[in-house]
């Protein structure tokens, strides 16, 4: 993790130099400006954890300053020191901004103090905000079963979870590459400051872009306010990407500057902002044959591949399949306050046979089920309905093609809760020809959108 860093704004080079001096010793990276213009140059370009800020100013005060530094980024507490030290003057600062006013001569222990504070409170507000982007439930074992595939990922995990280096986390949909990636976040040395995903496949160019690095007040039309990025609220933790082979060809060198320099820019910013995340992408596609087919950027491919670690399918480890079923149907009972509850024998030989082409989620999903339709007592093969899912498939088998686009299409959109643009991702197909086939085949896509709770 990188130091604190703290920006000092005083045209006095006599009170900079004494608290450069201690602020050093007491372990924060120290930068300085003298005025306001040289104050918001260095805010934006250094990114400070707080900026203390001296009410007088060679070209203005501090009341001018503060709503200027607020527009480049809120998030950053300011501190205001004044000689003059006046209730009015507190009082204002506060309006304009200000988490907090001190009187100088500033008592330097009570600086570092009042500063270890507002970096604190800064990484708690980071860590809500990261913890409401994030889907994935709480920490969960991804190392389920006993099987040679599942231990030997757990070695490499293992070896790799206090590197800082870029992971790239290839599997079949639905194998555990999420809860894999919130693993190494929880147990290396960032866990302490935030995991954020995103999915690349769910968004747009313009709306990744601006999810990621964030923007610039006016950038684009419908840009009122500045707006941080993911990539800043992931500062000093993970950052993770999944469908990363869906990223668009455009923001891939952005991002391949973010892992070389360290740096990026917002829309519409004209300089770059330091950051300091890990990367962990995951991705379901072969990304090395992308890169050779020039879908995606291979400079890009080599920086993010030296770490790989291969989540098995299910069907490739079948003995783990009663393991992590009898495991989800403990946790399923406990959470409807019920005991857990066990599988029939036959229930179990049906588990291990099937191919689960959708991996753990739709094991999850068919317990799921089996245990809110059964009486209670252990499952049963027939509990499983696995005859649905073969009916289904078989009933497929007469269809029209245009039937059977129409039923993938709607299987899609409920997955993707009625999000078109997610959908069409999922899909393979870009937005506006999902747009003429919803028409075309007269499907209203409000009627898969979930009510909000
Ligand atoms: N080891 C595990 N223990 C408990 N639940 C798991 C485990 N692995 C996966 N799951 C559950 O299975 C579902 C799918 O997992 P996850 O989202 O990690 O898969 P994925 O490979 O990232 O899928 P996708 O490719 O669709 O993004 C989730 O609901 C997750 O909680």
């Amino acid at each position: 993790m990188t130091r604190t860093r703290i920006l000092l704004v005083d045209d006095e080079p006599g009170i900079r130099l004494g608290m450069r001096g201690y602020l050093t010793a007491q372990g924060f990276d120290v930068d300085e400006a003298t005025s306001l213009a040289e104050a918001q140059e260095a805010f934006r370009t250094t990114r400070p954890d707080v900026a203390v800020v001296d009410y007088r100013l060679t070209d203005g005060t501090a009341l001018e300053l503060l709503p200027r530094l607020k527009d480049i980024d809120a998030s950053v507490p300011l501190v205001v020191l004044t000689g003059h030290g006046s209730i009015e003057l507190a009082v204002q600062a506060v309006k304009e901004g200000a988490e907090q006013f001190l009187t100088k001569p500033v008592e330097l222990s009570v600086l570092k103090v009042v500063l270890e504070r507002l970096v604190a409170q800064r990484r708690e507000r980071q860590r809500q905000r990261a913890d409401r982007s994030r889907t994935a439930r709480a920490t969960v074992n991804p190392f389920l079963g006993n099987s040679p595939a599942i231990r030997a990922l757990q070695s490499q995990a293992e070896r790799v979870v206090h590197s800082d280096s870029p992971v790239l986390i290839t599997g079949e949909t639905g194998s555990g590459k999420s809860v894999l990636a919130r693993w190494l976040h929880e147990g290396g040395p960032r866990a302490d400051a935030p995991f954020v995903d995103l999915n690349c496949a769910a968004l747009s160019k313009e709306l990744l872009d601006s999810e990621l690095f964030g923007h610039e007040k006016g950038a684009f039309t419908g840009a009122v306010t500045a707006k941080q990025g993911l990539l800043e609220v992931a500062d000093q933790g993970t950052l993770f990407l999944d469908e990363i082979g869906d990223m668009d060809v455009a923001v891939q060198p952005k991002l391949l500057k973010v892992l070389e320099e360290q740096r990026f820019r917002r829309l519409g910013d004209v300089r770059d902002r330091r950051v300091d995340v890990r990367l962990i992408a995951a991705t379901h596609q072969d990304l090395g044959a992308a890169a050779r087919e020039k879908r995606f950027r291979s400079d890009l491919y080599f920086r993010i591949s030296t770490l790989i670690l291969h989540v098995p399918a299910l069907r490739e480890r079948p003995e783990d399949i009663p393991v992590i079923a009898r495991r989800f149907l403990a946790d399923l009972g406990s959470e409807r306050g019920r005991g857990g509850v066990d599988l029939q024998p036959d229930a179990e030989a049906a588990l291990v046979r099937y191919p689960w082409p959708g991996n753990i989620r739709e094991l999850r999903n068919v317990l799921e089920r089996a245990m809110l339709l059964s009486g209670g007592g252990p499952l049963s093969r027939g509990d499983l309905r696995f005859e649905a899912v073969a009916d289904a498939a078989a009933a497929e088998e007469d269809l029209t093609l245009e039937e059977l686009e129409r039923r993938h299409i709607e299987r899609v959109l409920r997955r993707e809760n009625g999000h078109v643009e997610r959908a069409a991702a999922r899909l393979g197909i870009p937005r506006s020809s999902l747009y003429e086939r919803l028409k075309r085949l007269g499907i209203n896509k409000s009627g898969f959108q979930k009510p909000d709770p």
